[in-house]
Parts: structure tokens; sequence; C-alpha cells
């Protein structure tokens, strides 16, 4: 087997965590106290389901002059994406455990963010106040956001990354990998989109699914609940907090003064030890 120098890593060995949210998984590189390790190259490898790892996103966790931490965010097609709740959940629960802390502050390429543990064991974080503006989420052109030219007359919601929420009389029923990718690239989302497939299910309740830019379908996706959430308040369908169902559990939603909160499990699945030699050439 032979190293591709491309992808060598600084070091051989690298250690790394599995966690999930709500079946959304992640890999997690602890990287504070010295450089970013994660490349495009290292997350598609890494990503690969079969010869790699595996994960929805890659959360790199650095030092923050500002925050606790700072945490960037990978998908598997070794894109960058700028929010990622449940990852920044699972994050925070992992180092609030490690300082035996019940709260904590992290900075991620959209801003500031919090999270703290509720009273149930549950974490949330505050993702922050929504991007209703076309530049912001970011649209090709300026257009209303809350109904978009698209069949299906979809919204454009910002969480720090873009979301295209369609509500539908059946979530259930949705061609998410079918519908999806063709959403994803639509030339109005000169950065792509996530696309979330929603319908109400009772008072302030709603079934999502979700395609996920870079990645494709998952089973939860925590800034799209939000944008999801949002979009339904703003189209008159709900409360300021709803219950999503996903296909992996459920998460609350609740869009406050000071930002969308969003609350739900995390899981921590293992700790260990890449290879050495990690990641191989491939033929
Ligand atoms: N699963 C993540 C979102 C990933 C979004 C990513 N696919 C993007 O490119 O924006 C979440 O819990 O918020």
């Amino acid at each position: 087997m032979e190293q591709n120098p491309a992808l060598a890593l600084p070091e051989t060995g690298l250690s790394f965590m599995k966690m999930h949210g709500l079946g959304n998984d992640f890999v997690v590189i602890d990287s504070r106290g010295r450089e970013a390790v994660t490349t495009p190259e290292l997350a598609r490898a890494l990503g690969d389901r079969h010869r790699g790892v595996g994960f929805d996103q890659l959360a790199e966790i650095l030092d923050s002059d500002s925050a606790d931490f700072r945490l960037d965010f990978w998908n598997s097609d070794g894109s960058r994406a700028g929010a990622c709740g449940n990852a920044t959940r699972c994050v925070s629960d992992f180092v609030m455990r490690g300082a035996g802390r019940e709260a904590v502050t992290l900075s991620t390429s959209r801003g500031l963010l919090s999270a703290r543990r509720r009273a149930d064991g549950l974490v949330s974080v505050n993702m922050g106040a929504p991007q209703l503006d076309w530049a912001e989420v970011p649209l090709a052109r300026d257009m209303d956001t809350l109904h978009l030219p698209l069949p299906g007359d979809p919204v454009a919601v910002g969480m720090g990354n873009p979301h295209c929420v369609f509500f539908v009389p059946d979530a259930q029923a949705v061609d998410v990998a079918g519908t999806g990718p063709g959403v994803e690239h639509d030339p109005l989302f000169p950065a792509r989109t996530n696309v979330e497939f929603a319908s109400l299910t009772a008072p302030d309740r709603l079934r999502m699914r979700v395609w996920e830019r870079g990645t494709g379908i998952t089973l939860a996706c925590g800034s799209g609940a939000c944008a999801t959430a949002v979009a339904a308040h703003l189209r008159g369908l709900t409360g300021r907090r709803v219950l999503l169902d996903l296909d992996g559990g459920q998460l609350e939603v609740d869009w406050r003064e000071d930002g969308v909160w969003m609350t739900g499990p995390t899981a921590h699945v293992f700790t260990a030890t890449l290879a050495p030699g990690f990641p191989v050439a491939r033929p």
C-alpha cells in the first residue's frame, strides 16, 4: 500500500471520535492545542463509508480566542458547511463533560453560538438569528425568500448555511433522492442548498425529511430543522415553538428573541485511532 502524499497526515495514528445526534453521524477530530488537520482530501477519504470511517459531517474542534472552542464543519464530498446543528450539540456535550460545565460558547464561520445542557439531559444550541434576506441565504438575485420561483413554492432560509424548505401534504411520500439533487444544484442557489420536505402533522408538529448539500439523505439535520421551523412560522403554519419528527428521531425548535434554539439527544459512540498510513492511495 502506497501512501498518497497529497493525503498525508501531519502525524500518523490520528485519533477521532464517532458521534451522532438522531443518527446524523459525525467524525470529530479534537485539534485543540495544534493546527487544523482537515483538508478536503482527508474529509473525502474519512467520509467514504467503505474505504474510510463514514460520516454525514466531519467536525474539527480548534482553539478560539473569543469562545470556549471553535468548530469547523465538512461534508463527505469534501466541501465546507457553515453550520451543523447536530454536530454542534454533540461536540458541546463532549466539551461540557470534559470541563464539568453545563454551558459553553463556540465560534463557527457564522459567528458566536452557545450551547447548554437542559435539566432532562438533552443538549440545546442557540443557532442564532435566521437569515431571511436573499443575499444572506445566499440566492442568485433579489427575490422574496418566502416564495421562491420554483415548482412547489418553497421557502429559503439561511441558518449559517442555505436551506430550501418545501411544505408538502405528506413528507413520507416524497422521493427525496429523486428531487433533492436537482434543487441542491438549482442556479437559484449559487452555493448550492440543503433541501427539506415537511408536512404539518399536528398543531406545532412537523414531519421533516432532508436532502443535505454535499452529503445526500441523512437521518436528521439540525440546521434544517431550524430552517423548517422558521419557514413554517413565517408561512403561518405553526407558532414559534415546534416539535419535528425526522427519520432518526425528534428535535425541538424554539425561535426566541435571542435566536433559534434547537434541542435533542447526543451520542458519543466510540473514540478510535486511524491506522498509521491512512489514508492510502486508491487504485
Ligand atoms: N447535518 C447538519 C447540517 C449539515 C449541512 C451541510 N450539509 C451543508 O452543506 O450545509 C446539521 O445538523 O445542521
